[in-house]
């Protein structure tokens, strides 16, 4: 009686604290025991598609062991039997199941199992058993429990899935926030908050450039819209495998591009004029896109380096826009 109660008072507080099937399983197996006095009382998972079932829970007591962790084939087993054959429950499993090998090594005599089933769909989960080797019948009170307690462990498990899936979900909407699709390189968004991080770790001041493809217009105009979203693929591929890893590269407009790197050198101004040149031989020269070969004359890049604390990334993207917009200028000038 006793232990009765400190079974459903643990019942209790797993019900008000169970967060996964995890934490809830072993309560349900403790209550499950102490009621029903079964040697082993366990919950599975089966996975039909691998052919094996394993043990997640048990709770063992007498001359009966049944290990979490086992991994046993699927066809073998009693739990797979009793699905088939509608039959969840006997006092004799050498007489019903006598060509289980598992079951007879074990010296298995009673057994109660039943199937979880979930979703919409009613999957197989996994199996909520109890298993002695003495000879039991089990009661009607104790079906009942099995019924209960497997319907709640479906619920939960239910819910573990559902969460699993909005955290997913979540992952990936956050993702898709904050990067470019055509490119996979952030967007605006996520160039903001990958700079916030990067700020954490570095030591140097960050260059901030803005690149902007002078005359993509005509590689449209000239190869149709699909070939200039190709080359502006392989504009991203180039930033992205020649710069460091520690780099951002973001698309931040139809044919902008942003980079925010570290200062890789005490001189900031070296390395901004070295990153520059990078910049430039990365954007400029022979693309292949897939069906042409692009020559291509190059960006106007603008560069400056976030020497003051109380500017935002935002401020330092709009110095280096004017920096390159004046490039641009002097670039336009030349071509007249
Ligand atoms: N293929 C493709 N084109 C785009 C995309 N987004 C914007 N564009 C085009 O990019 C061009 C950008 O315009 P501009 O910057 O004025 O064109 P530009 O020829 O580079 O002009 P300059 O910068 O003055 O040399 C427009 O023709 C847009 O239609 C895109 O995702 N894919």
């Amino acid at each position: 009686m006793v232990d009765e109660k400190l079974a459903l008072a643990d019942l209790a507080e797993a019900l008000r604290n169970t967060k996964q099937t995890d934490s809830l399983a072993p309560s349900l197996l403790r209550i499950l025991q102490t009621v029903t006095s079964f040697e082993s009382v366990y919950l599975t998972r089966v996975d039909e598609e691998r052919g094996v079932q394993s043990i997640m829970h048990a709770i063992n007591s007498g001359s009966l062991s049944i290990p979490e962790g086992l991994e046993v084939p699927w066809s073998d087993t009693l739990c797979r039997r009793a699905i088939e054959q509608r039959q969840y429950e006997t006092d004799d499993v050498s007489q019903c199941w006598g060509d289980s090998e598992a079951a007879s090594e074990l010296g298995i005599t009673s057994y109660v199992s039943r199937p979880v089933y979930v979703g919409e769909q009613q999957e197989l989960y996994g199996t909520l058993c109890a298993a002695s080797t003495e000879q039991q019948k089990p009661s009607e009170a104790t079906s009942q429990l099995f019924d209960i307690f497997t319907s709640l462990i479906a619920r939960q498990v239910e819910r573990d899935l559902m969460i699993e899936r909005l955290q997913h979900e979540q992952i990936e909407l956050r993702q898709s926030a904050h990067t470019d699709p055509l490119t996979g390189l952030w967007n605006r968004r996520g160039l903001a908050s990958q700079v916030i991080e990067l700020q954490k770790n570095v030591k140097r001041p960050l260059h901030v450039a803005y690149i902007d493809l002078d005359g993509f217009k005509a590689i449209n105009d000239l190869y149709g819209h699909d070939e200039g979203d190709r080359f502006l693929i392989a504009i991203a591929q180039a930033l992205i495998s020649h710069l460091p890893t520690t780099a951002i590269v973001a698309r931040i407009g139809g044919d902008e591009f942003a980079v925010v790197q570290e200062a890789d050198s005490d001189d900031a101004q070296q390395s901004e004029v070295i990153l520059h040149k990078l910049l430039a031989s990365l954007t400029s020269g022979r693309f292949r896109t897939l069906n042409r070969v692009i020559d291509y004359a190059g960006p106007s890049i603008g560069i400056v380096t976030a020497n003051e604390q109380n500017r935002r990334l935002e401020d330092w993207l709009k110095l280096a826009d004017q920096a390159m917009y004046q490039i641009k200028k002097s670039r336009r000038k030349q071509q007249r």
